[in-house]
């Protein structure tokens, strides 16, 4: 059984940071690991690895950019489009790897998880190759300096869900920037940037008052309260918005992001027999 991990999120998340430090885990305790690259625009060596499989070495942004006479944006989509259309490269290039896991580093650009089918059109060739897939969707701890922006980010994570047929995970990147500060314990609001426990908790959890309350515990007024109340609704109502805290600078804390994404793909469970035939293949006779 092969395994993918998609690490996906907005731009700047810490997706390659994070994809590094977890291959560098999967090792140090003897699993193996691949680092896949999706970013057509990452430079160099923004890599601590060489990534086993580079989509650069099918097709670069810059060179997009510079032989279609596109910007960066339209040339990020061309670039997926373009892998669409060539998924025997990533196929051929995913063949070497056998009984392994691949962390699939992808592009920060928004619009390929919300209104690109880029992202399930990609899982679904993945599952179709036999390979299991899971997502991580990271968005940045410092989301949670501003509850309106705090709720676009849990809005763009469900809108890039809502496309997605295979498990998923919501993280809370760079938690070593928000640790809680012991001294201000209790109170609601940050002190000197910093952040108590309870105040992170009801982001990690969404907590519905926090959108539906201003800073001083006021009731907002008009119809932003009732479109705000409306969100926290769908959010309630939504049961996999929740974000689990990672922190890098802590081992136990990526440990239990592993184990968690580990749990997700039920990774080590396929001993199980197997299915006689791939049931949604195209390996049926045609039946008249
Ligand atoms: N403090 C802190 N900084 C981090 C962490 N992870 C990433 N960063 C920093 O955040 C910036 C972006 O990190 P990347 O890993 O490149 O983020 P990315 O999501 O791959 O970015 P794009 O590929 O451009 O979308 C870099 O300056 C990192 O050093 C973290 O856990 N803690
Ligand atoms: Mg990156």
């Amino acid at each position: 059984m092969r395994y993918a991990v998609l690490v996906t999120g907005p731009a700047g998340a810490g997706k390659s940071t994070f994809s590094t430090a977890f291959a560098t885990h999967l090792r140090m305790a003897r699993r193996t690991a691949h680092i896949v690259n999706l970013d057509p625009a990452a430079t160099g060596d923004a890599f601590e690895y060489e990534p086993a499989i580079d989509i650069r070495e099918l097709v670069t942004l810059e060179d997009v950019m510079s032989e279609m006479g596109m910007g960066p944006n339209g040339g990020l989509v061309y670039c997926f489009e373009y892998l669409l259309q060539n998924m025997d490269w990533l196929e051929d290039e995913l063949g070497g790897y056998d009984e392994d896991y691949l962390i699939i580093d992808c592009p920060g650009q928004i619009e390929l998880y919300t209104h690109h089918p880029f992202l399930p059109i990609l899982a679904r060739n993945l599952q179709r190759m036999g390979i299991r897939t899971c997502a991580a969707y990271l968005i940045d701890s410092q989301f949670m300096e501003d509850r309106y922006k705090f709720f676009s980010g849990v809005l763009s994570a469900m809108s890039a869900m809502v496309n997605l047929e295979i498990p998923w995970i919501n993280i809370m990147s760079k938690m070593d920037l928000v640790s809680p500060s012991p001294s201000s314990e209790g109170a609601s609001e940050p002190r000197n940037g910093r952040r108590t426990r309870k105040d992170i908790s009801r982001y990690l959890d969404p907590d519905p008052l926090l959108l539906a309350t201003a800073r001083d515990g006021r009731v907002e007024n008009g119809r932003f309260h009732e479109l705000n109340r409306a969100l926290v609704q769908l959010i309630e109502d939504h049961p996999l918005v929740s974000f689990l805290p990672l922190d890098l600078t802590s081992t136990e804390s990526l440990e239990v992001v592993v184990s968690h994404i580990d749990f997700t793909m039920q990774y080590g469970e396929d001993e199980e027999p197997k299915e006689p035939n791939d049931l949604d293949g195209g390996d049926f006779p045609e039946v008249e």
